[in-house]
């Protein structure tokens, strides 16, 4: 199973001291200072942090949106520029958006198009992506013709047409109800593994940074740096049953203290989940 280390293999993330400041007129607003995390190549980490800490800030210097003030953040060993130049990685946000006027399949087709693909092969891989997250049939639909939870599946599609080593994910089911967001949940996993892709997912929700993770990070209020970081121990082949074990409930304490400061939260002895 892979796990987060000291010193990644090259094929990692790897974030070291990473620092940014906004500055909009007289007004400037530290989102994160002295901030490391390092995620091998295929491995599943998530964020979670109060409001406000720097979470998305991170991602967006991961996907070469904002440039950082300090530090430095790797994918592969290259910088957030050179993997935005070769297409290493993905981001798919809640805000994703779908253009109202193309049909699904065209929306999907829509990544490799700005990237100037040609058409069948633009062709070819949207509908490998559609039958990935499972919206075959689907593909003439307008997005407003889609449930929430399928024009979010649209979105990753798009996303994974790309084939990225990196999956960039900010509160992708935030706007999906809890059923929804679970069958979502368990979809993702499925494709991570199918792509083996490494997973970086911002989430306000406990429970499903566990269900997708190998190591949930845990952000101090802002300016945002990591404060812990936990491991969990159910294996790359995951199924509902994981949230009945023990293990999982007292992942989501040791998370739930971490996240509201608790002095002295190390490492509580939790015992290995049944199905590891
Ligand atoms: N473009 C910007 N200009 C100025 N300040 C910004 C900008 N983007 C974010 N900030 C500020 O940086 C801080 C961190 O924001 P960020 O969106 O990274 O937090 P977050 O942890 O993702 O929050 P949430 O969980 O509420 O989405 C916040 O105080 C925010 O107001």
């Amino acid at each position: 199973m892979a796990r987060l280390q000291d010193t990644p293999p090259r094929g990692g993330i790897d974030i070291r001291d990473l620092s940014m400041t906004y500055r909009r007129g007289r007004e400037v607003t530290q989102a994160l200072s002295a901030c490391s995390l390092t995620i091998p190549e295929g491995g599943w980490a998530s964020l979670i942090g109060a409001s406000g800490c720097g979470k998305s800030t991170l991602l967006r210097i991961l996907a070469d949106i904002v440039q950082p003030s300090g530090g430095s953040a790797m994918l592969s060993g290259m910088t957030p520029a050179e993997a935005r130049a070769t297409r290493g990685f993905a981001l798919v946000s809640q805000q994703s958006v779908l253009l109202p006027w193309r049909r699904m399949l065209e929306n999907v087709e829509l990544g490799l198009e700005v990237a100037r693909a040609d058409k069948a092969e633009r062709r070819k891989r949207a509908e490998e992506a559609i039958e990935l997250v499972g919206l075959r049939g689907f593909e003439r639909a307008y997005p407003h013709e889609l449930s929430g939870g399928m024009r979010q599946r649209a979105a990753i599609a798009r996303a994974l047409t790309l084939r990225p080593r990196f999956l960039l994910m900010d509160e992708p089911f935030g706007a999906l109800d809890e059923l929804t967001r679970a069958s979502l949940n368990f979809e993702l996993l499925r494709i991570l593994e199918e792509t083996s892709a490494t997973l970086l997912l911002v989430t306000h929700s406990i429970a499903e940074a566990i269900i997708l993770s190998d190591v949930v990070a845990v952000m101090s209020p802002r300016p945002g740096r990591i404060v812990h970081q936990l491991e969990i121990g159910f294996g790359h082949h995951r199924t509902d049953a994981m949230r009945d074990d023990p293990a999982f409930a007292a992942y989501e304490a040791e998370l739930r203290h971490a996240l509201h400061g608790d002095p002295g939260v190390t490492r509580q002895p939790i015992r290995q989940p049944a199905f590891a």
